[in-house]
């Protein structure tokens, strides 16, 4: 039997949550005055979606072959996505053999440089490459991860993302990561109450337990040291994405300038092997943090996962629930995954992307056997119960 070929793509629009996961109802402590670069805005500093963190919701690509298999992806990018899968990248996958997904990458990439290359484009050419796998993996009949060519493990541990680092630690997490909650913008106080907030929490959760700081490129160069120098007797693991992603200089000099054994992290904003090149060539951090959803999808995760190994640095992808687990599942440096609280008090472990996916898996006990990933492609269906909006219908 031939190699089946790509009958037709489709890109739908979602809301509510899901891939989009700013994209939350009020109360959410994904939305409770996190420190961001529009911090120093005091109309945008309360609420994130006041500037508009959750415009363009969740872009689903499905890709349907001629012996009638579908496969699909969810990521950010919503409507502008949809119109660039639809009138520009959908004439290098229809027509393509299924198993064309290196050659289709290159081609999503090429064509688009003259305006891509970053952000949304990249996010859109991820969420293809993404149901690309998911399609090659349902007509083969086998999960992602064994198409990668195996796992390493046999069971991923977590630490969770979220504002209750200490509930985490009941729910058997490794780790509890927290947003930040001032900026540069709030001065002396506002640094004060960053590191009380730590404080109090190191103390519910005692010596050994993870804790890390997510500061959403936030801060500057000298707030951050600050930051980090204040941290460092509470026992921060980490500092994350402290800088612009742009200021590649800033995060080789705050490397330096943290107290020692303090891990600088950064990349959840950063695609490509290219942008990843320059984060691990100049030093500026120790574990890099792609999202597969946004990083140019599992055919450039792999490569950039490649070059992180040889620079020694950690690859732990941001979030990205499913896409990423079949990933960390497969590499030696990626030793533990990142789990988004997605409850509004993050006080229980709710599907990183609910309501959008079926079958999705959650952590138990801060841990997940590979065995729930063992079903053919991603393992996980689209919510019938969602309304999906397809904008520019060909
Ligand atoms: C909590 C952070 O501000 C952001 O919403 C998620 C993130 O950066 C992460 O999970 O990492
Ligand atoms: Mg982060």
């Amino acid at each position: 039997m031939g190699i089946p070929t790509i009958k037709h793509v489709r890109a739908f629009v979602l809301r509510g949550g899901g891939a989009d996961y700013h994209d939350q109802a009020d109360g959410h402590w994904i939305d409770d005055h996190i420190a961001t670069p529009m911090s120093k805005y005091p109309q945008y500093r309360q609420s994130r979606r006041s500037f508009g963190i959750n415009v363009l919701g969740t872009l689903v690509v499905e890709i349907e072959a001629s012996d009638g298999t579908v496969g699909f992806a969810v990521t950010t990018g919503g409507e502008p996505a949809a119109y660039i899968v639809e009138k520009h990248l959908a004439r290098f996958v229809e027509g393509a053999r299924v198993t064309d997904i290196e050659k289709i990458w290159d081609q999503m990439y090429q064509s688009t440089l003259y305006y891509g290359r970053k952000g949304l484009v990249i996010n859109t050419i991820s969420g293809v490459d993404l149901a690309l796998w998911d399609l090659l993996g349902k007509i083969r009949q086998e999960p992602v991860h064994q198409l990668l060519g195996g796992a390493v493990r046999d069971e991923l541990q977590f630490y969770a993302t979220g504002a209750r680092p200490d509930l985490a630690q009941k729910m058997g997490f490794i780790g509890g990561k927290m947003p930040l909650h001032h900026g540069p913008a709030e001065g002396e106080e506002g640094l004060r109450k960053n590191l009380e907030a730590l404080a109090t929490m190191r103390e519910r959760v005692g010596p050994d337990f993870w804790l890390m700081l997510d500061c959403w490129m936030s801060l500057d160069l000298n707030y951050a040291t600050r930051l980090a120098v204040g941290a460092h007797e509470h026992g921060l693991k980490w500092i994350e994405e402290a800088l612009p992603p742009d200021d590649y200089w800033g995060y080789a000099a705050l490397r330096n300038n943290v107290p020692k054994g303090m891990l600088v992290t950064t990349g959840e904003h950063e695609a490509t092997r290219w942008g990843f090149r320059m984060l691990l060539e100049m030093g500026c951090c120790d574990i890099i943090q792609p999202d597969v959803g946004w990083c140019g999808g599992l055919t450039e995760l792999v490569k950039i996962s490649a070059l992180a190994d040889a620079h020694n640095a950690l690859v732990i992808p941001h979030g990205s629930s499913v896409y990423s687990y079949h990933f960390v599942a497969t590499r030696h440096n990626s030793p533990f995954a990142e789990f988004l609280m997605m409850a509004p008090q993050a006080d229980e472990v709710v599907p990183m992307f609910h309501p959008q996916l079926l079958g999705e898996p959650v952590p138990v006990q801060g841990r997940m056997r590979l065995s729930v990933l063992d079903q053919p492609g991603f393992g996980v269906a689209l919510n019938p119960e969602c309304q999906l909006h397809r904008p520019y219908h060909r």
